[in-house]
């Protein structure tokens, strides 16, 4: 259907509208209507770009990154949540930051969208500055400029030097190359606390928790037969801060057994020293996964986020070294994206490089997972998908 420049016309102005009237978009309730929205406009606004909008918004893409930075660390974003408009003199005297250097931020905040300016010298907090001012969002950042952001900008040269050669070796890595060191990530982040904190504060966030594996898998029915106290109900291996531990106690108050988080040693040691609400029910373990399973006969190892870091021969050999483990009850659920065939969300895709780049690792689709199981003889029995947005899905082995 051609859009005539009248109908233009009247939807710019019905979006303008929209937007400026905070309490009208409130009023969408529905999630899926929201997604819609939100998509359409995102797609309609690639469609419009000419050339000149395309490359500068493509070529200009790591200057948000870096200054979103510069207003986590200066403590802007806080600022501006916690009061009703401030004013640049303000805002440059409690951040201790050169005035001028302050009013040429915050004109480019305000530029892209992650803050507002209600006049020609006052500024205040929008949805977006609420996320940059949230300690999940400041850890993203965080993470994302510390440790991702040189793997990117080292990618086409590694690309170039290896002849455009899947990455596969977690040894060698956009990262090592980037970052000029030759630790792996995991190494890197266990030598740099602040690093670690971040990233730690980010796993809890980063997946949405409106909606979990524990929607799509009915443990109580399905694996939790005839549990007493000393069943071992759930172990979350790479469990980071136990955050599944906590959403597996609080989906199931009332089932008997235990529930213990596996990770490695500086892991457990930071988790424990900045605990979630929650964390009480939750027992820890030191382990790492690429030695035999210590914890014998539990009913489901639970992997979250963690094949995705490791390219197939790592992942069988994780695989490998549960596989004493298990009893005839136990199932191992890889809670990752299972990346569509066709027309992948820019979200999976995220991840994908992401891991392509940090870990010499991959999201993979439904028969990269089933090839990598089949590989250390384990067998697909389910898929249960719990948020097609992110190409969210549970994946239920056992061992053939
Ligand atoms: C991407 S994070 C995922 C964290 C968590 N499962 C989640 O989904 O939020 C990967 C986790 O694997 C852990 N890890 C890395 N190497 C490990 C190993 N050899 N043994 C056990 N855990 C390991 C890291 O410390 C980190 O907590």
């Amino acid at each position: 259907m051609a859009l005539t420049t009248d109908d233009a016309i009247i939807l710019a102005d019905r979006i303008e509208a929209a937007i400026s009237s905070p309490q009208s978009l409130a009023a969408i309730r529905d999630d899926s209507v929201r997604c819609k929205l939100r998509d359409a406009a995102a797609k309609l606004s690639l469609a419009l770009e000419t050339r000149h909008d395309a490359i500068h918004r493509i070529a200009f893409s790591p200057m948000q990154l870096a200054l979103a930075r510069v207003g986590v660390d200066i403590g802007l974003f806080p600022l501006l949540v916690a009061s009703k408009g401030c004013s640049s003199v303000d805002l440059a005297e409690k951040t201790k930051v050169d005035l001028v250097l302050m009013q040429r931020l915050l004109r480019y905040y305000q530029s892209v969208g992650m803050i507002l300016q209600t006049g020609p010298d006052d500024f205040a907090a929008n949805n977006i500055t609420d996320t940059l001012a949230w300690e999940g969002g400041r850890a993203g950042i965080c993470v994302q400029s510390d440790l991702v952001a040189q793997s990117f900008g080292a990618f086409p040269k590694f690309l170039k030097e290896t002849g455009y050669a899947n990455p596969t070796d977690p040894k060698h890595t956009p990262f090592n190359l980037g970052t000029g060191t030759e630790q792996t990530l995991f190494e890197w982040i266990r030598d740099h606390p602040d690093t670690l904190h971040h990233f730690n504060t980010w796993m809890s966030v980063q997946r949405d928790p409106r909606s979990t594996f524990l929607d799509v898998l009915r443990f109580d029915e399905d694996l939790a037969a005839g549990a007493d106290e000393k069943t071992i109900l759930f172990v979350d291996i790479g469990g980071s801060r136990g955050h599944q531990c906590i959403a597996f106690r609080e989906k199931y108050p009332d089932l008997k057994g235990r529930v213990i988080l596996q990770d490695l040693p500086h892991v457990i040691d930071e988790v424990k020293a900045n605990p979630l609400p929650g964390f009480e029910q939750v027992e820890t373990d030191t382990h790492d996964m690429f030695t035999p399973q210590t914890i014998k006969g539990a009913r489901a190892y639970y992997f979250r986020n963690v094949f995705h870091d490791w390219p197939d021969e790592k992942c069988k050999e994780i695989l490998e070294n549960l596989r004493p483990a298990l009893s005839k009850d136990s199932v191992v659920l890889i809670d990752d994206i299972v990346v569509p065939d066709v027309g992948a969300s820019w979200r999976a895709t995220l991840a994908d490089m992401t891991m392509a780049v940090c870990l010499a690792a991959m999201q993979r689709s439904e028969t990269q997972w089933q090839n990598m199981a089949h590989s250390a003889e384990f067998k697909v029995l389910k898929v249960l998908r719990y948020r097609k947005e992110f190409e969210d899905a549970v994946l239920v082995l056992r061992a053939t």
